[in-house]
């Protein structure tokens, strides 16, 4: 917990050490002026009844009103600063955030549902919800002074009962705490909940969802899973309510009791003559500050504490180590090797890999090399595990037996990134951005990304830069019909929205500006391809990849006869390997998967309808 409030004091400090001094100005300054007030009131109150000089009650008023004045302007002014810094405080906090995120090179953790718990908590530890840990702590010593002022005036007049309104604090306290602290477990417990209801909302109203939804009439089943995760949020937050209503109803009825014990003691006091008018009403407003400012105090180590709980999810996310550790010790980075081009090849050896141990194996034992300068098709059912290897290939998982060699040398060794950089690839799943058509494509290779040339050649590649011309801002078009561009903002039907194949062959054009790379990997490039629109793009990638080193994925077995090695691999583990003639020369795997396909576009196969 210590070491949590030095970390939001340091990112407090770091964001904005002026507003977070002047905030400390203004608070030292206001804690004294209750006490101030109490004072003047008290010389005021005495000054009529002993009938003191109109100039000195002047001038005593004057001071009252300049105290009143003072503390107005100081509570603007800090709420100004308040929000300078909480914004300053945000921003780091977020470029903190998304720089550790973005520095997670492997995916696993992305697929643990704890580790997503934890990360919605730590997106919350914005500005705003910080500052009761550090800058608010200002009013907490605020709050301090003026305490401590005012109970030195009630101790002036009874030490007694500034003893009593400082024990009744202790209680207050620990039960502030205490709920804080059930507020953080129980916050922690209702955030699945509140992710399954953040993913049903967008299930309902995002785009891609839209069609099948009304097709299939899910409306109604999924509103009713949407609010029956909002019931268990809301009872979760219902919870915490009731616990903090009972405790907050005892305290005050503790608070109310000292202070009605506090009145009776003054007017008794007033009625034997021990105390003058001015003491009683000193007496009174002092004891109701005392009370409203142990009021505060507590709850601003409360809401501290609380703050804090929620912040420790923020630096253990931020504190979290690279997801995909280098058999290196850090200090020996600097002798980690350095990716060279490619000039022999890429083997997996013996690679066994499941998602973790409660899953079962997907690759069992593969052995596979993808010669420098040659092209590799893989083929297999689906579940093969063919995009799993493509996985291990980028590095996103490490093997969990076994190695993937590049040149002879284990990925593992090598920084994650320098090898990412050498390797151009389609996913199946690629991404469709909601961007211009140009960001589409020039994200391949961000160094291109304002190189219209490059983006229209590997558009031209991928056959999709008619397509693109045609759009009403050709390569400037934002392919999305959920934002809107400066040239757009008035037209209404702004955006457009690209067919499945159109995406993909953008996809396609993406990866191409990687060309250039020593390794390309391409899962199921034509998938959602048109006939012609699948043969141009595999004559074109055949033209493309000859002379390099490519991995073609593809259940079309038409597009991968021309490898120059076909593997097969079946449950996680490579069953045949040749060239098509030779694999279909044999009674195999693919033998039987082409004949199967080649089988539906004879005539002769076709059975004749009844
Ligand atoms: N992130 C993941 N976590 C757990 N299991 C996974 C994950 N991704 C894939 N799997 C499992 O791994 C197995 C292999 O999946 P993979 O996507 O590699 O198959 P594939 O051969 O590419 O299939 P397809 O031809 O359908 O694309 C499947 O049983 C799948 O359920």
């Amino acid at each position: 917990m210590i070491r949590d409030l030095g970390a939001a004091w340091r990112l407090t400090w770091r964001a904005g050490p002026w507003s977070a001094s002047g905030q400390l100005l203004c608070a030292i300054v206001g804690g004294l002026l209750p006490a101030c007030g109490v004072w003047l009131t008290k010389l005021i109150m005495d000054g009529i009844a002993t009938g003191r000089s109109g100039a000195e009650l002047f001038t005593w008023s004057a001071g009252l009103a300049a105290v009143g004045l003072t503390g107005a302007a100081l509570s603007e002014f800090t709420r100004y600063l308040r929000g300078q810094l909480s914004r300053k405080v945000d921003r780091l906090v977020q470029a903190r955030l998304y720089a550790a995120v973005c520095s997670f090179q492997g995916l696993s953790r992305f697929e643990d549902p704890r580790f997503r718990d934890r990360l919605q908590l730590a997106t919350q530890a914005g500005g705003g919800l910080l500052e009761p840990a550090t800058t608010g702590l200002f009013t907490l010593g605020g709050s301090v002074i003026t305490l401590v002022s005012l109970l030195a005036t009630i101790f002036v007049l009874s030490p007694a009962m500034a003893g009593l309104v400082l024990l009744a604090a202790v209680p207050s306290l620990l039960a502030q705490m205490a709920l804080r602290k059930r507020w953080a477990g129980a916050i922690l417990e209702i955030t699945p909940a509140n992710r399954r209801h953040l993913f049903y909302t967008s299930l309902i109203t995002d785009v891609p969802a839209a069609k099948e939804i009304r097709l299939l009439g899910l409306g109604a089943f999924l509103r009713r899973r949407l609010l029956g995760e909002l019931d268990t949020v809301h009872a979760g937050e219902r919870r915490i309510d009731r616990q903090e209503f009972g405790t907050q109803i005892l305290l005050s009825v503790l608070g109310g009791a000292i202070a009605g014990a506090g009145l009776i003691w003054a007017i008794q006091g007033a009625a034997d003559g021990r105390l003058s008018i001015g003491d009683v009403s000193a007496f009174i407003a002092a004891v109701a500050g005392a009370q409203q400012s142990l009021v505060s105090l507590v709850s601003a180590i409360a809401n501290a504490y609380q703050a804090l709980l929620t912040f420790a999810h923020y630096c253990y996310v931020t504190s979290l180590p690279d997801d995909l550790p280098s058999p290196a010790p850090r200090s020996e980075r600097a002798m980690r090797p350095v990716m060279r081009p490619l000039r022999e090849g890429i083997e997996l050896r013996d690679v066994w890999f499941r998602y973790d141990e409660a899953h079962p194996w997907v690759l069992r034992g593969v052995n596979l090399t993808i010669p420098y300068g040659r092209s590799v098709a893989l083929v297999g059912l689906n579940g093969a595990g063919k995009s799993t290897l493509v996985k291990l290939l980028c590095r996103f998982y490490d093997p969990t037996r076994g190695a993937v060699l590049w040149d002879g040398i284990d990925i593992r060794e090598v920084d994650p990134a320098e090898l990412r950089d050498r390797v151009g690839v389609l996913f199946q799943d690629f991404m469709s951005y909601d961007l211009t058509a140009a960001e589409n494509v020039g994200l391949g290779d961000l160094s291109a990304l304002d190189d219209r040339t490059r983006i229209e050649r590997a558009a031209h590649e991928a056959m999709i830069h008619t397509s693109i011309e045609a759009l009403p801002h050709g390569y400037e078009t934002l392919l999305s019909r959920i934002f809107t561009t400066e040239q757009d903002k008035d037209d209404p039907t702004t955006g457009v929205i690209f067919s499945g194949g159109q995406w993909q062959r953008l996809a396609l054009a993406r990866t191409l500006m990687r060309a250039d790379r020593d390794l390309l990997i391409l899962d199921e490039p034509s998938a959602g391809l048109d006939a012609q629109a699948e043969h141009e793009v595999h004559a074109g990638l055949r033209r493309h990849r000859e002379g390099r080193t490519s991995l073609l994925i593809s259940h079309r077995l038409g597009a991968v006869r021309d490898a120059d090695q076909i593997v097969v691999l079946s449950n996680g583990s490579v069953v045949e390997r040749g060239t098509h003639d030779e694999l279909t020369a044999t009674d195999g795997v693919y033998a039987g998967l082409f004949a199967i396909q080649a089988s539906g576009y004879r005539a002769s196969d076709v059975p004749a309808s009844p």
